[in-house]
């Protein structure tokens, strides 16, 4: 038997970057003589090993072919007679179809080195069409390297969500690349990718339903709805944000798409208008409640914080609550972020001061220093006491507006 790296421990390499797991093939072994020499068989479709020291993965050179209509999984055959070249051809990319033995010979029988410094995303081989998730893989490299697409790929692709193969994905594949693409240096490109395609339309209609949707140029010189989205979520990513937050970004303004058209282009309610938005697409792409609903309270939440400075005690108590920022002020944090990113996410205001973060820390902690146990010592009658508490707050947040620097 002869072992290779494959896949992205070899393109990584020849990028210079550094390299997280390598996965290797194994060409002319059988699963029984695997298991024979101590690996555990852990593929529950691939036959794929666990080197029993290591713990690295070792796949059996395989060729797999499409299972019926849509994409419901494939029939692999892995056999000792499968090639190495066999196996690189059924990958996705040609910089992902690249192979290197022991003596660090590469083996690249598609061109993926050329690719490479080509700076492009090619498909391998017309194979590419039977499984639509190649084309969100394609379009987080996209993402991660700002490599182009080859045309003859985009082609493919744009043939690909004509004949409805992207509505046969399931919702957890989706969310798995989208989350992968949206953790990237540049999450905008995966959805240029996705757009360019048609995929977008199909998996997240919300999301393309953005674009040509216009906003008033003296707030968005950007205008476009979708552009200024795409500028909100590269600044979350730029700030290295975790993927709720870069999440939320993404989905704040899913309610500007439905604006009625005569009041355009204001948005007035496009915070309410959002919220069933982003929980539509959160229920039907199982995004875990995490994401979830710090995208919705974001969505619900980010224009009245946008004015924070002049809201009244009242009022910003009500905020605090509605977003449980006593018990969960991590998550209160997020969301602040992801509203300096809607600030930020404008052509001529990437600068901007947004003093509001400040400010609102400043009022929860005015808050929160109100001793409640102690008002609650203090009522006679103990149905007073949240109300004797709200009081407290709403003083101890007006003392704090008052004190402002
Ligand atoms: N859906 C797929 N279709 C075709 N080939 C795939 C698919 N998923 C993975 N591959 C192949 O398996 C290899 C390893 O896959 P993996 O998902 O670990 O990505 P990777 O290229 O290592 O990138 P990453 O750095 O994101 O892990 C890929 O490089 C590619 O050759």
């Amino acid at each position: 038997m002869q072992i290779y790296r494959v896949g992205g421990a070899v393109r990584d390499q020849l990028l210079g970057l550094p390299i997280k797991d390598i996965d290797w093939v194994v060409v002319g072994a059988t699963a029984e003589q695997m298991l024979s020499q101590g690996y555990q068989a852990v593929g529950k479709d691939f036959p794929v090993f666990l080197h029993p020291h290591t713990h690295q993965e070792y796949a059996l050179a395989r060729t797999e072919r499409k299972d019926g209509h849509g994409y419901t999984g494939f029939v692999v055959h892995a056999s000792p007679d499968v090639t190495l070249e066999e196996d690189l051809l059924r990958r996705d990319l040609t910089i992902n179809a690249m192979a290197q033995g022991d003596d660090g010979v590469i083996i690249d029988p598609f061109n993926g080195q050329a690719d490479l410094a080509a700076k492009v995303l090619r498909h391998v081989s017309p194979a590419f069409s039977e499984d639509p998730v190649r084309i969100l893989r394609l379009a987080r490299f996209a993402a991660r390297f700002g490599f182009s697409t080859a045309p003859e790929t985009m082609a493919l692709m744009q043939q690909m969500v004509a004949d409805g193969e992207v509505d046969h994905l399931v919702p957890e594949r989706v969310w798995q690349e989208i989350t992968k693409g949206l953790m990237e240096e540049k999450p905008s490109l995966m959805f240029a990718a996705l757009r360019e395609s048609g995929a977008l339309a199909r998996i997240a209609p919300e999301i393309d339903a953005l674009w040509g949707v216009p906003q008033r140029a003296d707030y968005h010189p950007e205008v476009d709805t979708g552009l200024h989205t795409m500028l909100v979520l590269d600044y979350a990513a730029a700030q290295g944000w975790p993927l709720a937050t870069r999440f939320a970004a993404l989905c704040h303004d899913l309610g500007k798409a439905k604006t009625p058209a005569d009041v355009l282009p204001r948005h007035i309610m496009h915070e309410a208008r959002g919220v069933p938005v982003v929980e539509a697409l959160c229920l039907r792409l199982r995004v875990p409640a995490e994401c979830r609903d710090l995208a919705v309270m974001t969505c619900r939440e980010h224009t009245l914080v946008h004015t924070a400075e002049q809201l009244r005690a009242e009022t910003v108590l009500k905020l605090l609550i509605r977003c449980d920022a006593f018990r969960r002020p991590e998550r209160f944090a997020q969301m602040l972020d992801a509203c300096l990113a809607d600030a930020r996410g404008r052509y001529q205001f990437e600068e901007c001061a947004y003093p509001q973060i400040a400010y609102l820390h400043r009022l929860l902690a005015a808050a929160n220093a109100v001793n409640a146990g102690q008002i609650a010592q203090q009522c006679a009658d103990k149905k007073q006491i949240p109300q004797a508490v709200e009081q407290a707050r709403i003083a101890a947040i007006t003392a704090a507006i008052a004190t402002r620097e």
